[in-house]
């Protein structure tokens, strides 16, 4: 046991709002390093570089359809009863750049896909034409009049050269990948994944490989905050757990913020007797940001600095645990690539089942997220106890339910924060 039962400091706690313990945090979060990968190697990793059109797209005439290019003009007044005929004077597949002009009276059979001749001003569809030999001479009839411009993407027409169309933070996937391999960049600059210690502090932990024994449980936070953190775009570290013991914390939270980036442990943070993550926050160890935030689950979410890096020691009661990490370790993990929107995305919709819980300190209720009739519902999970596990996996969103004097009825309009 710690001395920590005579010090009677940590019953007084300052809770702090959400948003205020997000503020403080962020002050400590800069953009890190960054470092180039192959493009193959760039999914899922946040871009370091802006992005701009070295050239347009298309940069070439396109024909969007297989048949033939023409002039416009030569179709004006053709109808069924009085088709015009046209000479063929060349075949183009993609790839191909003809150097015949398209002069009146005369088409080029085109691909999709392949640039259109100089003098065509649009394209009519095989499907459309009839083609005959005369004379030695390959030609093709249309019965109906072609606007100009008909089946040609224009250059230029998803962007201009010069065009920004990435900015630095972005996660990258497979639309931007496509945007990159168009534009030749086979080499990224991302940020660098901050590496995240992660450790579990308990007497009680059990690791995953060891059979039950009683009155102790195996350690799920671990690979749950691993997982989160590889959501959140960082590379876990996973450290062995520790037994409740204030020197042995202290010693790994000293190696962990010495090797890595930032560190994130669970258990211990509350008032109780061995709660020496609590104990080790307030020593002079690391700069204590706060030791209590005004949500549930999470209440003693707790946070620290030491020479510029976070330590965030987390509730050990699994829900609690996912809820801080969501709210405070995701929102750094992406601040340190360069992420303008860090935090979890918001979405408002419809409560679909009533909430009669109240509370003083704002709720993050788990909730799963169900549209019906173009409506969006979020249906929260029977039980969110903080100390509850299973219903973390069947929740999309978190409904942020604010402090009130009366439970929410079915049909209110809440906030919700998107997890999946
Ligand atoms: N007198 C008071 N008691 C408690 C208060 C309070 O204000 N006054 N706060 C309660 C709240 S709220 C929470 S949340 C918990 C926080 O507890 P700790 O962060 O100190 O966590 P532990 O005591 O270490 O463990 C709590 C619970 O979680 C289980 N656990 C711990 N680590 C893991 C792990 N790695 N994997 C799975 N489960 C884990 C542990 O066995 C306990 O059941 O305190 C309340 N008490
Ligand atoms: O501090 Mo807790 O509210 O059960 O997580
Ligand atoms: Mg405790």
């Amino acid at each position: 046991m710690t001395d920590s039962i005579y010090d009677s400091s940590k019953f007084k706690r300052k809770a702090l709002q959400v948003s205020v313990a997000q503020s403080m945090i962020s002050q400590y979060i800069n953009a890190g390093d960054i470092e180039t990968v192959r493009l193959q190697e760039s999914h899922g990793r946040t871009l370091a570089q802006e992005i701009s059109a070295p050239h347009p797209y298309p940069h070439f005439r396109r024909s969007g359809m297989d048949g033939y290019a023409i002039r416009s003009a030569d179709t004006d007044g053709c109808n069924s009863d009085q088709p015009i005929w046209l000479e063929v004077i060349d075949e183009i597949p993609c790839g191909k750049v003809s150097d015949k002009i398209i002069i009146s009276g005369t088409a080029s059979r085109i691909m999709t896909g392949a640039q259109v001749p100089e003098g065509a001003d649009a394209v009519v569809m095989f499907e459309m034409t009839e083609v005959r030999e005369e004379k030695g001479k390959s030609i093709v009839g249309l019965k109906r009049s072609i606007e100009v411009g008909k089946n040609i993407t224009p250059i230029g027409l998803e962007l201009q050269a010069g065009e920004l169309i990435l900015s630095p933070g972005i996660k990258i996937s497979a639309g931007e990948i496509s945007v990159l391999a168009t534009f030749g960049i086979h080499h990224v600059a991302v940020y660098r994944r901050p590496r995240v210690a992660i450790f579990s502090t308990g007497s009680e932990l059990l690791s995953v490989e060891e059979p039950l024994q009683p009155g102790k449980i195996r350690n799920s936070n671990t690979w749950m905050l691993a997982s989160q953190v590889i959501e959140a775009g960082g590379e876990p570290v996973i450290l062995d757990a520790i037994m409740d013991d204030l020197s042995l914390a202290r010693e790994k939270v000293e190696y962990a913020l010495n090797q890595y980036d930032m560190v994130v442990t669970s258990g211990g943070v509350s008032v109780g007797d061995y709660d020496i993550m609590g104990d080790l926050v307030r020593g002079d160890s690391v700069e204590m940001l706060y030791n209590k935030v005004a949500m549930r689950p999470g209440s003693v979410t707790t946070a620290a600095v030491k020479e510029g890096k976070l330590l965030f020691a987390l509730s050990g009661n699994p829900g609690a645990c996912f809820v801080g990490c969501e709210l405070f370790v995701r929102p750094s993990i992406r601040g340190m690539m360069g992420d303008q929107n860090p935090y979890l995305p918001e979405w408002s919709g419809t409560l679909g089942a009533d909430y009669p819980k109240i509370n003083s300190f704002t709720r993050y209720v788990r909730a799963k997220v169900e549209i019906r009739d173009g409506v969006i519902y979020a249906i929260p999970k029977g039980v969110d106890e903080s100390g509850v596990m299973i219903t973390i996996k069947d929740s999309d969103c978190l409904i942020v339910v604010p402090p009130a004097q009366e439970g929410l009825k079915s049909g209110a309009k809440v906030r919700m924060l998107m997890l999946k």
